[in-house]
């Protein structure tokens, strides 16, 4: 499917969403930012649930809004999950799902079987919402969305309503949409979390313009972020499970670069292996470290250095090979060991500390 094209200018007293975006057609796109950066008013232009004058919406070579056009919410094939799954009580599950496909043209009965499928939904089609755990229902409002056949999916923080312990219960099944739907997903989050393990491409929102979009890798490896990202500063590396030390119970997982040992979580040799490496699990060392716990000594070269919020910190990128790392350290340790961009040290990573996905 080809790209999105979005442009909007749209607001109230007090606020003006303002963005010209090209969103890829294919993949998971986050779009990210702190409370009121305007995340769900670009979702509800796009659904066309606001109506901005004179924006643009393109999707998959269809024009959804111009200067002389302009589609109606039910005329755009879209399947939208809100936070809340609002699922119609007085229905079973399958009757809500079949409520959605009856009002909308492009949905289909083959496309409600695929979705129960895809969110493993099947044992529960005779169920009333109410006998529903919240993980459940939110698999339901999913499963409805899809079984629109929508040609774009936009999810509004579908996991904000759900405890930690629900949350991880639904993310593989969010990961799986990821692999097997063809369509793009549009996801608000305002989780690094969440955006780090499902997001192919990322939207920065702030005060509703864009201020950073890309990768999720190039975006989240910036060090100039003009969002405050805090303790979440880190950067993701998509790499391939490519050894086991069963003794020892760590994998080895080779990025472009070089290669971190981290915990064993029992998944298959020659997997693709997403890993997140927060900057204050990283340190850097002037000579290479002998007699560490630490699992992971690299080489690399420093390639930029900026403030990070607080006079007495600073965060330090760094390549290994063309794999960006970021490290949070002190000024003071940056002086007494003489840190300057372009400098060949040594990088240290916690294999404890690593996230893999
Ligand atoms: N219908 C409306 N009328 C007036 N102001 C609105 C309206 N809808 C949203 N706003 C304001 O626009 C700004 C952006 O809101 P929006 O809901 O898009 O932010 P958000 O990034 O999705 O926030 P959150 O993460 O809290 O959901 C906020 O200041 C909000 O109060």
């Amino acid at each position: 499917m080809s790209d999105i094209q979005a442009r909007f200018q749209h607001g109230w007293p007090g606020f003006t969403l303002d963005v010209d975006l090209v969103i890829p057609g294919h993949g998971v796109t986050a779009l990210f930012g702190s409370s009121g950066s305007g995340k769900t008013t670009l979702l509800r232009c796009i659904a066309g649930l606001e109506r901005a004058p004179s924006g643009q919406l393109v999707v998959d070579g269809e024009v959804w809004q111009d200067d002389t056009t302009w589609l109606p919410t039910h005329r755009r094939a879209l399947g939208y999950v809100f936070q809340e799954a609002s699922l119609f009580p007085h229905l079973n599950v399958l009757g809500n799902l079949r409520y959605g496909i009856k009002r909308t043209p492009q949905g289909s009965v083959l496309a409600l079987e695929q979705a129960v499928e895809l969110l493993g939904i099947g044992h529960l089609l005779q169920r009333r919402p109410d006998g529903l755990s919240g993980g459940e229902r939110s698999r339901v409002a999913i499963a409805r969305a899809l079984a629109l056949n929508p040609r774009v999916l936009l999810m509004d923080e579908p996991l904000a309503a759900l405890d930690l312990k629900r949350k991880q219960e639904i993310l593989p099944y969010l990961k799986r949409l990821h692999a097997e739907l063809d369509i793009p997903i549009l996801y608000v989050s305002h989780s690094p979390d969440e955006v780090a393990q499902l997001a192919d491409y990322l939207v920065a929102l702030d005060d509703g313009r864009a201020v950073a979009h890309g990768p999720v890798d190039d975006v989240l490896s910036r060090i100039d972020l003009p969002i405050r990202l805090g303790e979440d500063v880190g950067v993701v590396i998509d790499g391939v499970l490519a050894a086991v030390d069963i003794g020892w119970h760590l994998a080895r997982v080779n990025f472009e670069g070089g290669h971190l040992w981290t915990r064993d979580l029992g998944l298959q040799v020659g997997r693709t292996v997403r890993m997140r490496v927060l900057a204050r699990d990283v340190s850097i060392a002037v000579t290479k470290p002998e007699g560490s716990s630490i699992q992971n000594v690299l080489p690399c070269r420093i390639d930029a250095i900026a403030d990070d919020g607080h006079p007495g910190l600073a965060l330090v990128r760094v390549n290994v090979g063309v794999t960006v790392f970021i490290c949070r350290t002190t000024r003071r340790a940056l002086d007494t060991m003489n840190i300057a961009v372009g400098l060949n040290v040594w990088l240290q990573i916690k294999s404890a500390a690593i996230l893999e996905w």
